[in-house]
């Protein structure tokens, strides 16, 4: 039992009747499914938005996914839902509200946080963007020099970088193609220095992205691109026409030497990776503009209302969090890839492990026992097609269970001379025909019937049953990537509420970051480090010696 009194998860009846539930269908095979419901292939599809959302190729019956919407409602997932849109303190670790939608709220919105209502806060903060953004846009906000800004160069990192990193390619055909934008996140010197070597500083606007203002690597990067202004530009107050800031902390960018009216602001009910629809877009709103920017939110918020209202059966964040339990605790797979079939979304993977292993990793429920069941899935992929010509092979023919995401759209993007939009069928045609063999494989009397000798047949055989869904769009829009993420967001929502664990604190990033501190003076100095591990010890004085360091 729970502190509260409630039965743990994995002791519920809704839980082992889902575990009496896989044993009693045993293997499933998807040829069966399909052949006995010949309604599956559009009776298994929902849309929310723009998006067509294909979930037949599952490893389901319609009595698994009655019996995990069971076990939704009976871990309380609508009510702590419920919950976080009306601002409750539902990240109780921290004690804080988790309010990322309201960010993408409409103007006359009410929601409270403490008694205040915080969409007017939103708006203004979003407003203030807009013209800052207008005038960089515009050529109106110059350099110290009185030169136009051309160049942009976000400096943060986690949610600080990937959310407005990850937008900006997929929104690359809606930039202004006259701005050159670039991320900077890495404390290795290489990422600063990449991203400037080429840049003339009397152009160059850096927005130094940090909610909290003291992350290292950014204070750090932040700092030598100031460095690297001022030996240019050669006057303190360069500064105030080349920095802005984006923070929850004002006190932290006065004392960095960023004046406070070049800062925007959000609140501390914003998780870090859940920000780039706050402040933190401040880049990617400079590149496409306020009015694809506000697009953008819009899609966020068709998905937030979708997901607040819809009923259990069609609502698809939490179909997908409960395809993503299904798998995880009683399939036993241990990773869920997602494969873009768009260039554009090349790291909307990479922002998606933040959003899901950083919210979902966890090992200790709500009231802080060790879990007794598979929390949140190793998130991996990479656009299509390339991942085809290199790990595909063990997804199809491998020992493991890998669950995918599909995501694909009809139409290339407009600006595709007439011979590269040709390619996109091409494109597409491998989409389709990947989740097709996926799930369907090929039976070893195909492969005989092709004349392949008996020897080589098992090595040309697919079993199939590799289970996927697939999310395909008219085209990538602002508003479509809003409404993808947010789709997400939700899904790792669902998956969180289930399993009992608090998805939006991050207690596991910070071991890390106190023995960095810890060790660096072993590193420059050679100091003693007391309690250094034999381990360490022997690679930090390896480490001098290689550095030429005695
Ligand atoms: O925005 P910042 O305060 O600089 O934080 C940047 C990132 O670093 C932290 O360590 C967390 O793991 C992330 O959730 C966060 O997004």
């Amino acid at each position: 039992m729970n502190a509260d009194g409630r039965t743990r998860l994995h002791q519920t009846p809704e839980w082992k009747a889902l575990a009496k539930h896989r044993d009693e269908l045993g293997e499933v095979r998807l040829r069966d499914l399909f052949a006995a419901d010949p309604g599956r292939g559009t009776g298994c599809t929902l849309r929310v938005g723009d998006l067509y959302v294909d979930h037949s190729k599952h490893l389901v019956t319609d009595e698994t996914l009655r019996l995990l919407r069971e076990l939704a409602a009976a871990t309380g997932v609508f009510g702590l839902r419920d919950a976080m849109f009306r601002g409750e303190r539902i990240n109780t670790t921290e004690d804080r509200a988790v309010l990322h939608t309201a960010l993408r709220a409409p103007r006359d919105a009410v929601i409270e946080v403490d008694g205040e209502n915080v969409v007017p806060k939103v708006h203004a903060v979003l407003d203030e963007m807009a013209d800052f953004a207008d005038r960089v846009r515009s050529g109106e906000w110059t350099g110290h020099t009185g030169k136009r800004i051309r160049n942009v160069v976000n400096v943060g990192i986690g949610g600080s970088d990937l959310g407005p990193a990850m937008a900006y390619e997929a929104l690359r055909a809606f930039t202004d193609r006259e701005l050159t934008v670039r991320f900077v996140s890495n404390v290795d010197g290489a990422d600063l220095h990449e991203a400037t070597r080429d840049l003339d500083p009397a152009e160059t606007l850096f927005v130094i992205a940090s909610k909290t203002f003291t992350t290292i690597e950014t204070v750090t990067n932040a700092t030598s691109a100031r460095t690297w202004l001022l030996k240019a530009l050669g006057d303190e107050k360069a500064v105030a026409r080349h920095f802005v800031a984006l923070s929850t902390n004002a006190e932290k960018v006065a004392g960095f030497g960023i004046d406070t009216a070049n800062m925007f602001e959000f609140w501390d009910w914003v998780g870090g990776r859940y920000s780039y629809d706050s402040a933190i877009g401040l880049s990617l709103m400079i590149a496409i503009g306020p009015d694809r920017f506000r697009e953008m939110l819009d899609g966020f918020h068709l998905v937030d209302e979708h997901f607040r209202t819809a009923p259990a059966e069609s609502n698809v964040p939490l179909l997908m969090g409960l395809l993503g339990v299904w798998y995880g605790n009683f399939m036993g797979a241990q990773s869920h890839a997602v494969l873009p079939y768009s260039h554009y979304l090349s790291k909307f993977t990479a922002y998606l492990q933040q959003l899901d292993m950083e919210s979902n990793g966890k090992s200790v429920d709500r009231e802080g026992r060790p879990v007794a069941w598979q929390t949140g899935p190793v998130v991996w992929g990479t656009p299509g097609t390339n991942g085809q010509h290199a790990y595909y092979q063990l997804i199809h023919q491998g020992t493991k269970l890998i669950p995918a995401d599909f995501i694909g759209f009809a139409r290339p993007v407009a600006e595709l001379s007439d011979e590269l939009a040709a390619q996109h069928d091409l494109l597409m045609a491998n989409f389709f025909a990947q989740t097709q063999a996926l799930a369907f494989g090929k039976t070893p009397d195909e492969v005989r019937a092709e004349g392949v000798p008996e020897e080589l047949v098992p090595h040309k055989t697919f079993r199939g049953d590799h289970p996927t869904t697939t999310i395909l769009a008219r085209e990538l829009t602002p508003s479509v990537l809003g409404q993808l993420v947010a789709l997400y967001e939700h899904k790792v929502f669902v998956q969180g509420a289930i399993w009992n664990i608090d998805s939006f604190d991050q207690w596991g990033v910070e071991l890390g970051k106190v023995l960095a501190k810890r060790v660096e003076p072993a590193l420059t100095e050679g100091a003693e480090v007391p309690g250094l591990d034999a381990s360490t010890k022997a690679l930090v004085a390896a480490y001098r010696e290689l550095r030429g360091r005695k």
